[in-house]
C-alpha cells in the first residue's frame, strides 16, 4: 500500500528528507564499525557480522565451535514483557529475571486467576499488585474461579506471611518496586536506576510524572493493551533515542544549538536502533488467512490507521519538537516493523518448573510432606503450571542472523540464563568462517508450511534443505 493514500501524519511531509536518513539503511562502512565495536565492547570475540550482497548482515564465526557451544549472549537493547503475561509472571522490567519468591509467584498468579483475570482475558487493565485482598476492584473480571483456594491464603503467599516447603532452594530477588509507578518493579537498584535513565523516566505514569502527561499515558498504555501490545516497545524505542539525545546535548553543551545540530545529535542517538533491519509495518506485515486477497488495501490501511492512533497518544504523552521526526508516522511503522521481522522473541523459563520438579525428586518420606502442602496449588495452577516470561526484544547482534531451515545454531536457554539475554548455542560444529545460521520458525515441518511460516519475515528460503526439497 503506503503510497497509494497518502499518509495522515503532517510530521511525514514536514520532515521528509529527515525521516528518510532516520530509516536509511546505514552506510556500510559505518555499520561495520558500530557491529566491529559493540563486538569488541562485550567480548563477543567468537563471532564477527558480514555484510553481502545477497541477504545484507549475516554472522560468521571468527574460531570453531564444537556441537553444544555457546556462541553468543546477545543482551536486550529494547525490550517489553507481553502486557497479558504480566498477570503470569511477574518479572524485573529491565533485565527479566523473575523476582520475589516462589510464593510470590504462584500466589500472585492465583489470586488473578481466582478473580477472574488471567492471561486469555482481554480486560487487563487493573492488575496491580496493590489491588491484591480487594477483589471487588477487579470489574475486569471475566472468568469463572477456576481454583478453590481461599482468597486469605493466596494473599498470604504474596505477602510473605505463608511460606511453601523447600522454597528457600529457590531465592529470587527481592522486588524493588519504581519509585513512581505499580507498573514496573526490578531485581534491584541498579535494574530501577538503568530502566529509568534508558526508558521509563519519560514512561512512567506514576507520582512523579506531571498529570497531563501522566493521563494521556495512560490512554496510549490502555489503546496499546486493547490493540496491539507492540505499540509499548515502539514507545520504548522512541524513548530510548529521546533520553539518549538529552544526554549527548548536554554533553554537547558548547554546540551550536542550531536544527543541524541537534538532527545530527538525533542520529547519533538513533545509531543503535537504525542498524536494525526494517520494513514499514502495514506493508511488510503477512496477510492473514482470514482476510481475502482484494481486502489487502483496506486491511493494510486499516493497520496504519491503528499504529497512527497509537503515534497520536503517545505524542500527546512525550512529544519533543527537537525531535519531531522521530515522530513521523513514518519512523513509527518503520519501529513497529523491525519488531516483526526480527524474530525478537524474549522468553526467561519459570522458576516454578524446577520448583515442582524439585519437589517431585525429593526422597519418598520428605515428597509425601511437601506434596500435602503444595499438591492444592500445583493442582489450581493447572496444566500450565510454569508459563514463561514472554515479551518482545530487540537484540542487537542476534537480530543479525540469517535463517536456515537447517540452521547450524540455535537460540537455546540453559538453566543458568535466567534473565532476558538471547542465549544461542551450537547445534553443530562450526568451522571459523562459516555463517552462522538460526531457524526463524518450526523447521520441522514440510517445505511448503515453512515457506507459508517465512511469508512473515518477508522472504522465500532457499538454503540447501529448501532447495532439496522444493518441489518441481
Ligand atoms: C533478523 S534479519 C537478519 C539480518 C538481515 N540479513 C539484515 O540485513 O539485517 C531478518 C531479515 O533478513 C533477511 N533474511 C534472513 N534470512 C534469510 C534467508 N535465509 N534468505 C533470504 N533472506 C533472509 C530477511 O529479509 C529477513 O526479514
Amino acid at each position: 500500500m503506503g503510497g497509494s493514500s497518502a499518509s495522515p501524519c503532517d510530521l511525514d511531509r514536514e520532515f521528509a528528507p529527515q525521516i528518510a536518513q532516520l530509516i536509511a539503511t546505514p552506510p556500510l562502512q559505518a555499520a561495520q564499525e558500530y557491529y566491529d565495536e559493540l563486538i569488541q565492547s562485550k567480548k563477543h570475540d567468537g563471532i564477527r557480522v558480514n555484510f553481502s550482497s545477497k541477504h545484507g548482515k549475516g554472522v560468521c564465526a571468527n574460531k570453531d565451535f564444537a556441537e553444544g557451544d555457546l556462541i553468543l549472549k546477545d543482551q536486550i537493547l529494547v525490550g517489553s514483557q507481553h502486557s497479558l503475561n504480566k498477570i503470569d509472571c511477574a518479572v524485573c522490567s529491565y533485565c527479566f529475571r523473575f523476582i520475589g519468591s516462589i510464593e510470590f509467584q504462584i500466589g500472585r498468579r492465583l489470586y488473578w486467576q481466582s478473580i477472574g483475570l488471567s492471561s486469555d482475558c482481554t480486560d487487563r487493565g487493573h492488575c496491580h499488585e496493590s489491588d491484591v485482598g480487594s477483589s471487588a476492584s477487579s470489574s475486569g473480571a471475566t472468568k469463572e474461579n477456576s481454583n478453590t483456594l481461599p482468597e486469605e491464603v493466596l494473599v498470604s503467599l504474596i505477602t510473605g506471611d505463608k511460606s511453601l516447603p523447600f522454597t528457600d532452594h529457590f531465592s529470587l530477588p527481592q522486588v524493588v518496586p519504581c519509585c513512581g509507578c505499580e507498573e514496573e518493579r526490578y531485581c534491584s537498584q541498579s535494574c530501577a536506576d538503568s530502566d529509568w535513565e534508558t526508558y521509563h523516566s519519560l514512561l512512567c505514569t506514576g507520582s512523579k510524572t506531571e498529570s497531563s502527561r501522566k493521563s494521556a499515558l495512560q490512554k496510549f498504555v490502555e489503546h496499546a493493551n486493547g490493540s496491539n501490545d507492540i505499540f509499548l516497545v515502539a514507545a520504548k524505542v522512541i524513548t530510548f533515542t529521546l533520553l539518549r539525545y538529552k544526554k549527548l546535548k548536554i554533553q554537547s553543551e558548547f554546540q551550536k544549538n542550531t536544527d543541524e545540530s541537534n538532527f545530527s545529535l538525533l542520529m547519533e542517538a538513533w545509531k543503535p536502533i537504525s542498524m536494525g533491519f526494517k520494513k514499514r509495518w502495514w506493508d511488510s506485515v503477512a496477510l492473514p488467512e482470514d482476510v481475502d486477497s482484494c481486502d489487502e488495501d483496506s486491511f493494510r490501511q486499516q493497520i496504519r490507521d491503528l499504529a497512527f492512533t497509537s503515534l497520536q497518544l503517545l505524542k500527546d504523552a512525550i512529544f519533543d519538537p527537537e525531535c519531531a521526526p522521530l515522530f513521523s508516522l513514518e519512523v513509527y511503522g518503520h519501529i513497529i516493523g523491525m519488531f516483526e521481522l526480527n524474530n525478537l522473541g524474549l522468553v526467561v523459563a519459570s522458576p516454578i518448573q524446577d520448583y515442582f520438579i524439585h519437589i517431585d525428586d525429593l526422597p519418598d518420606d520428605k515428597k509425601e510432606e511437601a506434596k500435602k502442602v503444595t499438591r492444592p496449588f500445583l493442582d489450581a495452577l493447572g496444566e500450565d503450571y510454569a508459563v514463561p516470561c514472554e515479551g518482545t526484544a530487540f537484540f542487537p547482534l542476534q537480530s543479525c542472523m540469517n535463517h536456515s531451515c537447517c540452521p547450524n545454531a540455535k537460540a537455546f536457554k540453559r538453566d543458568e540464563d535466567i534473565d532476558g539475554h538471547a542465549v544461542i548455542l551450537a547445534l553443530k560444529p562450526i568451522r571459523k568462517d562459516d555463517e552462522i545460521t538460526i531457524s526463524y520458525i518450526d523447521e520441522d515441518v514440510p517445505y511448503e508450511e515453512r515457506q507459508a511460516q517465512l511469508a512473515d519475515y518477508g522472504f522465500i528460503c532457499a538454503c540447501p534443505r529448501c532447495q532439496e526439497e522444493k518441489p518441481y
